[in-house]
């Protein structure tokens, strides 16, 4: 189990909820069948391909600590892919929320390492599956969700696949290979509803019922487990995984998809897919199908990091900012760190080890951390955004040296959401009061307590101010701490 500490201050079930005024940096310890595969065989699939490909990828993701389990025969998967052969392979997201979050990163991040390497990769939307409700990983039934919030999931889930591909791939060729032409895999995102709103009951039953056996939908975890404990399943529940094992089928048949995704937690859903595809046959000439699991990314408490545990921390811009998942993999645990750059970075091993191996040495100074924080909000949200997260973090811990313009200063904070609002006309009690929620009493004496530090140079001030100007960066810029643990950023009107 990979462990994530309860970051609850980014973590909602939909908005955006990290306070706005209050930042501080947090200590570490507050967080917490089987036909054998011929390597000549010609589908589409198995062209020949460029040279990118014949590093074992495989490998590389079990090295990462990216592979949890791996279907039989996992040899002719190794083979398959030591042959030099292109790969498709597919990873689906229920649209149960607004946004993916950290946890569904983690498979995806499967699919961006092959991606990079010249495989090609599909995602799937479950516009069919979401209505259903995958029992996966769950004690309870799942609340009933309006078809319109669905469709704005479907929607808003779809974009967040489509910029990770897009921004991933920026951020390895960034800083992999800046040689232009690059041999990389296709991206093709997929909806299931396209394919299940044409398919009638009648049929589907005719078709493919007699290849679904009941004693093995029976002792799959997902339906075993809710059977044995006093939450009862529905139908709906029961029937998820032909759902999921008829997806892989139709992407195996129709489009030559060979390998399925997704956390541990999918295992059941997966091979209940490998079961019906090597139950049918489609075709013989496009191999074994495979599924391939990640280890699922747990909080301290054991718990699922996801939207079903309430403890997702969203990639939707709209949600949270580049600066919010910065100051989240900042904060990563010292014995988290090292764990995460594999996971979640492209850094090589060496990069890896010798960072670590500074940031062994003086842990205070967070190098792993630093590195982690700036690689994962540059893929995320694009090349340059670390730095930029970077130097306001910094300006907001006060290792700031006051370079900065005021101009570059709003535009950070502008695009992080913490730039502030005040008119000069006002004074600083005022000030104090509006920023601190608190009344003027109050903040007449945090002022005269001495608690109030203004310019990035920190003057500890206990007197009312009217006059800002010697506070100001180029006239327009004022930074208030309160305490040492309240830092604004007001830009003065
Ligand atoms: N914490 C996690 N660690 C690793 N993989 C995860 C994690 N959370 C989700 N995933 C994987 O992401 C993919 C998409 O999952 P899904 O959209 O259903 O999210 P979820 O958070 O698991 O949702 P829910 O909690 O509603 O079941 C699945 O393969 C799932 O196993
Ligand atoms: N069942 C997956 C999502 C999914 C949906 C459709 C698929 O074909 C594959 C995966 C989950 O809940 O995490």
């Amino acid at each position: 189990m990979l462990e994530l500490r309860n970051c609850s201050h980014l973590v909602n079930s939909g908005k955006r909820i990290v306070p706005l005024v209050t930042h501080y940096r947090i200590n570490a310890k507050v967080w917490h069948k089987t036909r054998l595969y011929s390597c000549t065989t010609s589908s589409s699939e198995t062209q020949e391909t460029p040279n990118s490909r014949s590093n074992n990828v495989l490998d590389e993701l079990k090295q990462r600590g990216l592979v949890c389990q791996v279907s039989q025969p996992e040899n002719d998967l190794r083979m398959r892919l030591n042959c030099n052969k292109k790969i498709k392979l597919y990873c689906g997201v229920d649209p149960t929320a607004q946004s993916l979050h950290l946890g569904n990163l983690v498979p995806l991040m499967v699919l961006l390492h092959f991606y990079v390497k010249g495989h090609d990769v599909v995602t799937v939307i479950g516009g069919a599956t979401g209505k259903v409700g995958d029992p996966s990983g769950r004690k309870t039934e799942r609340d009933f969700m309006k078809n319109d919030i669905r469709q704005n999931n479907v929607q808003s889930i779809s974009e967040q696949l489509e910029r990770f591909f897009q921004n991933g791939l920026k951020y390895y060729t960034d800083r992999h290979d800046k040689r232009g032409v690059e041999p990389y895999g296709k991206y093709t995102p997929r909806n299931n509803y396209n394919w299940w709103k044409d398919i009638k009951m009648l049929d589907f039953l005719a078709d493919f019922g007699k290849h679904i056996r009941v004693q093995s939908m029976l002792a799959r975890d997902s339906v075993s487990s809710r059977l044995e404990s006093q939450n009862s399943l529905g139908f709906n529940e029961f029937t998820y995984q032909i759902l999921q094992a008829y997806d892989f089928y139709h992407l195996y048949k129709e489009e030559n998809v060979s390998i399925q995704v997704g956390g541990n937690d999918q295992w059941g859903n997966i091979t209940a897919g490998i079961d019906l595809i090597n139950r049918l046959q489609p075709t013989q000439k496009k191999g074994v199908p495979f599924g391939v699991t990640v280890p699922l990314l747990t909080t301290a408490t054991g718990e699922k990091f996801g939207k079903s545990a309430g403890n997702a921390v969203f990639i939707d811009p709209s949600i949270n900012t580049a600066y919010d998942v910065y100051q989240f993999f900042f904060n990563t645990l010292d014995a988290d760190v090292s764990k995460f750059l594999k996971i979640f970075t492209f850094l090589s091993s060496n990069e890896i080890n010798s960072v670590m191996e500074m940031h062994i040495k003086s842990p205070n100074i967070r190098h792993g951390q630093t590195l982690l924080a700036k690689e994962v909000t540059d893929m995320l949200y694009g090349v340059g955004s670390g730095t930029d997260s970077e130097t306001l973090s910094n300006v907001i811990f006060g290792h700031y040296d006051g370079t900065l313009s005021a101009a570059k200063l709003k535009e950070l904070c502008h695009k992080a959401k913490i730039l502030q609002h005040a008119d000069k006309k006002g004074n600083l009690v005022k000030l104090i009061s509006k920023l601190g929620d608190c009344s003027i009493s109050e903040a007449k004496r945090k002022l005269s307590q001495g608690s109030i530090y203004l310019h990035h140079s920190r003057i500890k001030v206990k007197e009312d101010v009217v006059e800002w100007g010697p506070y100001l960066i180029d006239d327009q810029v004022l930074i208030l701490r309160m305490g040492k643990q309240k830092c604004f950023i007001i830009e003065m009107h």
